[in-house]
């Protein structure tokens, strides 16, 4: 099913292929990701999850010969369009990756870094974003001391959660998580699902999982994707309890994948 007519949908992605120079990876792909919800993207390994929400943020200009098709409308602006410029569309849409990525700087810097490069703030104020981006990755009370110590001394669980308030730090409107948790222990685990449950009052999250308890626990939404296709989008309740697609049940009952 597909979602449309909605409201409050804050990306809407219609026809969307992409190719790998000549090989396809994405094949019409339509659907509409809902503001301030956590829509999870599941499927096996290969099947386009992650190739799909980088073109969210055009991550594939970087490389010749990737390209995407179709549209996908952010608050209506076409952002495959090449008009849009990158750094706007960076700024709007932050990205969490798989492994931890702090930048080989300081607990602050990491998050000052972004701020410094949006705008001019005078020093109390730097101060005043960077704790209030380091609370609302719910960071702030482990590392309020260590402000000046290398964020790569933090553990994996705080190293994403810095990375989360690296991305937010910035306001941006969408974050994108591909496989956040998947280096983390699950009582890190834990503290990054309930930081998404927070988080998504003021951003629409878009995660990529292996986990379907992750996604059953954390999203409202479920993409099941198969081969670059989207099989089946539905409220995630709906996915995990009676999914329309045989492909759909055979995979959330682990008979395939
Ligand atoms: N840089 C690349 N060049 C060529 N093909 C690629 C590239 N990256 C991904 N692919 C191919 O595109 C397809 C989709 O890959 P993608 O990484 O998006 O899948 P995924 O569902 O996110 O997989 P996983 O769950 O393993 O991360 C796969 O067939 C993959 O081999």
């Amino acid at each position: 099913m597909t979602k449309t007519n909605k409201p409050d949908v804050k990306i809407a992605v219609r026809n969307l292929n992409f190719f790998y120079d000549n090989k396809q990876a994405l094949f019409d792909n339509t659907l509409d990701i809902v503001a301030n919800k956590v829509t999870a993207f599941i499927g096996p390994s290969g099947c386009g999850k992650s190739t799909h929400i980088r073109c969210y943020n055009r991550m594939f200009s970087l490389y010749k010969g990737h390209r995407g098709e179709g549209e996908i409308l952010f608050d209506g602006e076409n952002i495959l369009d090449p008009k849009v410029p990158e750094l706007q569309l960076r700024h709007r849409v932050g990205m969490i990756f798989q492994k931890p990525t702090p930048f080989p700087m300081t607990v602050y810097d990491n998050i000052a870094y972004g701020l410094r490069l949006h705008g001019n703030y005078p020093q109390s104020e730097l101060d005043d974003r960077v704790e209030k981006a380091l609370r609302d990755g719910a960071l702030w009370d482990e590392v309020k001391d260590s402000l000046r110590k290398p964020g790569t001394a933090l553990s994996g669980g705080q190293q994403q959660r810095l990375c989360i308030a690296r991305a937010i730090a910035v306001q941006p409107e969408v974050i994108l998580m591909d496989e956040p948790c998947s280096a983390l222990d699950p009582i890190a685990t834990a503290k990054i699902e309930e930081l998404i449950d927070e988080l998504k009052k003021k951003f629409t999250i878009v995660i990529v999982t292996h986990s379907m308890q992750q996604a059953a626990r954390v999203s409202d939404y479920t993409a099941y994707f198969y081969l670059g296709k989207l099989i089946e989008y539905d409220d995630t309740q709906v996915i995990f309890t009676s999914p329309q697609n045989q492909k759909t049940e055979d995979y959330i009952t682990g008979r395939f994948g």
